[in-house]
Protein backbone atom coordinates (compact mmCIF):
# COMPACT_ATOMS: atom_id res chain seq x y z
CA UNK A 1 0.00 0.00 0.00
CA UNK A 2 1.28 3.32 -0.67
CA UNK A 3 2.06 5.93 1.91
CA UNK A 4 3.45 9.75 1.57
CA UNK A 5 5.17 11.50 4.57
CA UNK A 6 6.01 14.89 4.68
CA UNK A 7 9.60 15.57 6.18
CA UNK A 8 10.97 18.96 7.34
CA UNK A 9 9.02 20.01 3.96
CA UNK A 10 10.08 23.67 2.68
CA UNK A 11 9.66 25.88 -0.54
CA UNK A 12 10.69 28.67 -2.07
CA UNK A 13 9.98 31.19 -5.14
CA UNK A 14 13.42 32.83 -5.99
CA UNK A 15 15.16 33.41 -2.47
CA UNK A 16 12.15 33.54 -0.33
CA UNK A 17 10.80 30.42 1.94
CA UNK A 18 7.10 30.23 1.91
CA UNK A 19 6.50 27.25 3.45
CA UNK A 20 8.70 25.45 5.89
CA UNK A 21 9.35 22.85 8.21
CA UNK A 22 6.29 21.03 7.40
CA UNK A 23 6.57 17.39 8.94
CA UNK A 24 3.68 14.85 9.20
CA UNK A 25 2.78 11.34 9.80
CA UNK A 26 2.49 9.22 7.16
CA UNK A 27 -1.03 9.07 5.32
CA UNK A 28 -2.02 5.70 3.73
CA UNK A 29 -3.20 4.80 0.45
CA UNK A 30 -7.20 4.61 1.10
CA UNK A 31 -7.03 8.35 3.32
CA UNK A 32 -8.37 11.49 2.33
CA UNK A 33 -6.60 14.21 3.89
CA UNK A 34 -7.82 18.26 4.10
CA UNK A 35 -5.57 20.92 3.59
CA UNK A 36 -6.98 24.13 5.16
CA UNK A 37 -5.72 27.70 5.95
CA UNK A 38 -6.37 30.96 5.11
CA UNK A 39 -5.57 32.58 2.22
CA UNK A 40 -1.89 32.89 1.18
CA UNK A 41 -0.97 30.38 4.15
CA UNK A 42 1.33 27.94 1.50
CA UNK A 43 -1.06 25.45 0.89
CA UNK A 44 -0.74 26.10 -3.13
CA UNK A 45 3.05 26.41 -2.21
CA UNK A 46 3.06 23.31 -0.66
CA UNK A 47 1.28 21.25 -2.99
CA UNK A 48 3.37 22.37 -5.75
CA UNK A 49 6.50 21.37 -3.57
CA UNK A 50 5.40 17.82 -3.26
CA UNK A 51 4.80 17.30 -6.79
CA UNK A 52 8.19 18.61 -7.26
CA UNK A 53 7.43 21.80 -9.09
CA UNK A 54 9.57 23.76 -6.16
CA UNK A 55 12.20 23.32 -4.88
CA UNK A 56 13.06 23.53 -1.34
CA UNK A 57 14.60 21.81 1.70
CA UNK A 58 13.01 18.77 3.34
CA UNK A 59 11.89 15.38 2.03
CA UNK A 60 8.56 14.10 0.19
CA UNK A 61 8.86 10.29 1.49
CA UNK A 62 6.44 7.90 -1.11
CA UNK A 63 7.09 4.46 -0.66
CA UNK A 64 5.24 1.74 -1.74
CA UNK A 65 3.82 3.03 -5.10
CA UNK A 66 2.63 1.25 -8.19
CA UNK A 67 5.65 1.10 -10.70
CA UNK A 68 4.94 2.79 -14.34
CA UNK A 69 3.43 5.62 -13.67
CA UNK A 70 4.07 9.05 -12.06
CA UNK A 71 3.16 8.43 -8.57
CA UNK A 72 2.15 12.11 -7.58
CA UNK A 73 -0.65 13.98 -9.42
CA UNK A 74 -1.22 17.73 -8.88
CA UNK A 75 -4.64 18.99 -9.73
CA UNK A 76 -3.98 23.01 -9.75
CA UNK A 77 -6.22 25.74 -8.56
CA UNK A 78 -6.56 27.76 -11.53
CA UNK A 79 -7.87 25.62 -14.55
CA UNK A 80 -8.09 27.78 -17.28
CA UNK A 81 -6.84 26.91 -20.43
CA UNK A 82 -6.95 28.52 -23.79
CA UNK A 83 -6.36 25.11 -25.23
CA UNK A 84 -7.39 24.38 -28.90
CA UNK A 85 -7.80 20.46 -27.61
CA UNK A 86 -10.68 19.31 -26.93
CA UNK A 87 -11.85 17.71 -23.79
CA UNK A 88 -11.58 14.72 -25.25
CA UNK A 89 -8.33 14.88 -26.52
CA UNK A 90 -6.91 16.67 -23.32
CA UNK A 91 -8.45 13.58 -21.11
CA UNK A 92 -6.22 11.26 -23.40
CA UNK A 93 -2.98 13.33 -23.44
CA UNK A 94 -3.01 13.28 -19.73
CA UNK A 95 -3.85 9.81 -19.53
CA UNK A 96 -0.81 9.07 -22.01
CA UNK A 97 1.88 11.74 -19.76
CA UNK A 98 4.45 9.93 -19.32
CA UNK A 99 3.65 6.41 -20.76
CA UNK A 100 3.85 5.24 -24.50
CA UNK A 101 1.85 6.95 -26.98
CA UNK A 102 0.27 3.44 -28.00
CA UNK A 103 -3.69 3.92 -27.18
CA UNK A 104 -5.53 0.90 -26.26
CA UNK A 105 -9.07 -0.21 -25.90
CA UNK A 106 -8.39 -0.09 -21.96
CA UNK A 107 -7.30 3.79 -22.09
CA UNK A 108 -10.40 4.86 -24.01
CA UNK A 109 -12.79 2.53 -21.51
CA UNK A 110 -10.75 4.15 -18.51
CA UNK A 111 -11.49 7.63 -19.96
CA UNK A 112 -14.80 7.03 -20.84
CA UNK A 113 -15.43 5.85 -17.54
CA UNK A 114 -14.25 8.09 -15.77
CA UNK A 115 -16.15 11.33 -18.03
CA UNK A 116 -19.30 9.27 -16.96
CA UNK A 117 -18.72 9.64 -13.80
CA UNK A 118 -17.80 12.59 -13.67
CA UNK A 119 -20.97 13.93 -15.90
CA UNK A 120 -19.34 15.55 -18.72
CA UNK A 121 -19.63 12.90 -21.62
CA UNK A 122 -21.84 15.07 -23.49
CA UNK A 123 -18.96 17.86 -23.47
CA UNK A 124 -16.45 15.70 -24.61
CA UNK A 125 -15.86 17.51 -28.28
CA UNK A 126 -16.25 20.99 -27.23
CA UNK A 127 -13.46 22.54 -27.36
CA UNK A 128 -11.17 23.35 -23.70
CA UNK A 129 -11.48 27.23 -24.45
CA UNK A 130 -14.90 27.22 -24.25
CA UNK A 131 -15.98 25.78 -21.26
CA UNK A 132 -17.82 27.54 -18.20
CA UNK A 133 -15.34 27.48 -14.99
CA UNK A 134 -17.21 24.21 -13.66
CA UNK A 135 -17.47 22.25 -16.61
CA UNK A 136 -13.61 23.58 -17.01
CA UNK A 137 -12.83 22.38 -13.00
CA UNK A 138 -14.03 18.65 -13.95
CA UNK A 139 -12.03 18.58 -17.20
CA UNK A 140 -8.99 18.89 -15.12
CA UNK A 141 -10.41 16.62 -12.28
CA UNK A 142 -11.08 14.07 -15.51
CA UNK A 143 -6.94 14.48 -16.18
CA UNK A 144 -6.13 13.99 -12.89
CA UNK A 145 -7.92 10.75 -12.36
CA UNK A 146 -7.18 8.79 -15.96
CA UNK A 147 -3.37 8.79 -15.00
CA UNK A 148 -4.37 6.73 -11.60
CA UNK A 149 -1.77 8.01 -9.65
CA UNK A 150 -1.11 7.07 -6.02
CA UNK A 151 -1.19 10.24 -4.33
CA UNK A 152 -3.48 12.94 -5.94
CA UNK A 153 -3.36 16.59 -4.94
CA UNK A 154 -6.18 18.63 -5.48
CA UNK A 155 -6.31 22.28 -5.12
CA UNK A 156 -9.56 23.44 -4.52
CA UNK A 157 -10.97 20.76 -6.45
CA UNK A 158 -14.74 22.12 -6.56
CA UNK A 159 -14.52 25.79 -5.49
CA UNK A 160 -16.42 26.47 -9.18
CA UNK A 161 -18.62 23.76 -9.13
CA UNK A 162 -22.59 24.06 -8.02
CA UNK A 163 -23.80 22.29 -4.85
CA UNK A 164 -24.89 19.29 -5.71
CA UNK A 165 -21.55 18.53 -8.32
CA UNK A 166 -19.59 19.42 -5.10
CA UNK A 167 -21.14 16.84 -3.04
CA UNK A 168 -20.85 14.14 -5.87
CA UNK A 169 -17.38 15.24 -7.15
CA UNK A 170 -16.36 14.79 -2.94
CA UNK A 171 -18.34 11.67 -2.36
CA UNK A 172 -16.29 10.25 -5.74
CA UNK A 173 -13.51 11.20 -4.51
CA UNK A 174 -13.94 9.41 -0.86
CA UNK A 175 -15.26 5.98 -2.25
CA UNK A 176 -12.07 5.63 -5.72
CA UNK A 177 -9.39 6.60 -2.57
CA UNK A 178 -10.61 3.41 -1.13
CA UNK A 179 -11.18 1.69 -4.25
CA UNK A 180 -7.57 2.42 -5.66
CA UNK A 181 -5.30 2.32 -2.49
CA UNK A 182 -4.51 6.15 -3.36
CA UNK A 183 -3.71 9.01 -0.84
CA UNK A 184 -6.13 12.26 -1.98
CA UNK A 185 -4.84 15.73 -0.50
CA UNK A 186 -7.28 18.45 -0.75
CA UNK A 187 -6.66 21.87 -0.26
CA UNK A 188 -10.29 23.41 0.68
CA UNK A 189 -12.18 26.60 1.96
CA UNK A 190 -14.88 24.80 2.99
CA UNK A 191 -14.54 23.23 6.18
CA UNK A 192 -17.74 22.13 6.19
CA UNK A 193 -16.37 19.59 3.62
CA UNK A 194 -13.49 18.80 5.71
CA UNK A 195 -15.51 17.62 8.38
CA UNK A 196 -17.38 15.26 6.00
CA UNK A 197 -15.03 13.97 3.89
CA UNK A 198 -11.77 14.03 4.86
CA UNK A 199 -9.80 11.11 7.28
CA UNK A 200 -7.58 14.07 8.39
CA UNK A 201 -6.93 17.39 8.44
CA UNK A 202 -3.78 19.29 8.04
CA UNK A 203 -3.96 23.28 8.99
CA UNK A 204 -1.40 25.48 7.61
CA UNK A 205 -0.66 29.06 8.45
CA UNK A 206 2.12 31.77 7.57
CA UNK A 207 3.68 28.52 5.92
CA UNK A 208 3.76 26.02 8.39
CA UNK A 209 1.69 23.42 9.81
CA UNK A 210 -0.20 24.25 12.80
CA UNK A 211 -2.22 21.05 13.28
CA UNK A 212 -2.60 17.70 12.24
CA UNK A 213 -4.87 14.72 12.86
CA UNK A 214 -8.51 13.72 12.77
CA UNK A 215 -10.53 15.97 11.15
CA UNK A 216 -13.36 16.38 14.04
CA UNK A 217 -10.32 16.48 16.83
CA UNK A 218 -8.71 19.64 14.26
CA UNK A 219 -11.70 21.56 13.64
CA UNK A 220 -12.71 22.93 16.62
CA UNK A 221 -14.16 26.55 18.11
CA UNK A 222 -10.49 27.24 19.24
CA UNK A 223 -8.69 26.74 16.26
CA UNK A 224 -11.36 28.44 13.99
CA UNK A 225 -10.45 31.71 16.10
CA UNK A 226 -6.86 31.65 16.38
CA UNK A 227 -6.66 30.62 12.72
CA UNK A 228 -9.50 32.39 11.21
CA UNK A 229 -10.20 35.13 13.62
CA UNK A 230 -14.17 33.73 13.57
CA UNK A 231 -16.28 32.84 16.45
CA UNK A 232 -17.84 29.78 15.74
CA UNK A 233 -19.23 26.73 17.16
CA UNK A 234 -19.73 23.44 15.67
CA UNK A 235 -22.99 21.50 15.84
CA UNK A 236 -23.73 17.92 15.13
CA UNK A 237 -26.25 17.84 12.21
CA UNK A 238 -29.69 15.72 12.64
CA UNK A 239 -26.67 12.63 11.21
CA UNK A 240 -24.75 13.40 13.44
CA UNK A 241 -21.83 15.61 11.16
CA UNK A 242 -20.08 18.11 12.77
CA UNK A 243 -21.16 21.65 10.97
CA UNK A 244 -19.37 25.06 11.44
CA UNK A 245 -21.90 28.03 12.27
CA UNK A 246 -20.00 31.18 12.31
CA UNK A 247 -21.30 33.76 14.80
CA UNK A 248 -19.29 36.62 14.34
CA UNK A 249 -15.71 37.61 13.16
CA UNK A 250 -13.15 38.76 15.69
CA UNK A 251 -12.08 42.24 15.75
CA UNK A 252 -8.97 40.54 14.82
CA UNK A 253 -10.55 38.98 11.95
CA UNK A 254 -12.35 42.46 10.17
CA UNK A 255 -10.76 43.62 7.49
CA UNK A 256 -12.70 45.69 5.89
CA UNK A 257 -14.95 48.89 7.90
CA UNK A 258 -18.49 46.91 7.97
CA UNK A 259 -20.64 47.15 11.39
CA UNK A 260 -20.75 43.77 13.08
CA UNK A 261 -24.55 43.98 12.22
CA UNK A 262 -23.79 43.78 8.59
CA UNK A 263 -21.51 41.06 8.66
CA UNK A 264 -23.44 38.91 11.23
CA UNK A 265 -27.41 39.31 10.47
CA UNK A 266 -28.61 36.68 12.24
CA UNK A 267 -27.32 37.73 15.19
CA UNK A 268 -28.53 40.68 17.02
CA UNK A 269 -26.18 43.48 18.13
N1 LIG B 1 4.95 32.42 -8.14
C1 LIG B 1 5.08 33.03 -6.95
N2 LIG B 1 6.13 33.83 -6.70
C2 LIG B 1 6.31 34.43 -5.50
N3 LIG B 1 5.46 34.29 -4.47
C3 LIG B 1 4.38 33.51 -4.65
C4 LIG B 1 4.13 32.84 -5.89
N4 LIG B 1 3.00 32.12 -5.77
C5 LIG B 1 2.55 32.34 -4.51
N5 LIG B 1 3.38 33.18 -3.84
C6 LIG B 1 3.22 33.63 -2.45
O1 LIG B 1 3.27 32.51 -1.58
C7 LIG B 1 2.35 32.70 -0.50
C8 LIG B 1 1.48 31.47 -0.39
O2 LIG B 1 0.66 31.39 -1.55
P1 LIG B 1 -0.23 30.13 -1.86
O3 LIG B 1 -0.80 30.30 -3.21
O4 LIG B 1 0.56 28.91 -1.58
O5 LIG B 1 -1.35 30.26 -0.74
P2 LIG B 1 -2.72 29.47 -0.54
O6 LIG B 1 -2.76 29.04 0.88
O7 LIG B 1 -2.86 28.42 -1.58
O8 LIG B 1 -3.77 30.64 -0.77
P3 LIG B 1 -5.29 30.69 -1.31
O9 LIG B 1 -6.13 30.03 -0.28
O10 LIG B 1 -5.54 32.16 -1.38
O11 LIG B 1 -5.35 30.01 -2.64
C9 LIG B 1 1.59 33.99 -0.78
O12 LIG B 1 2.15 35.01 0.02
C10 LIG B 1 1.86 34.26 -2.24
O13 LIG B 1 1.89 35.66 -2.50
Amino acid sequence: MVTIRLDGLGARYGRTLQIQGVTTPAFAGGEVVAVIGPNAAGKSTLFKRIAGLLRGPGHVRVEGAKPGRDAVCYMPQDTSANSVLTVYESILLARKQGTSWAVGDDDLGHIDETMGVLGISDIAFKNIGELSGGQRQLASLAQALVREPDVLLMDEPTSALDLSRQMEVLTHMRSLARARGMVVLIALHDLNHALRFADQTMVVADGRLIACGRSSDIVTPALLREVYHVEARIEPCSRGLGQVIVDSVTAKGERFARSSAELNPCVAE
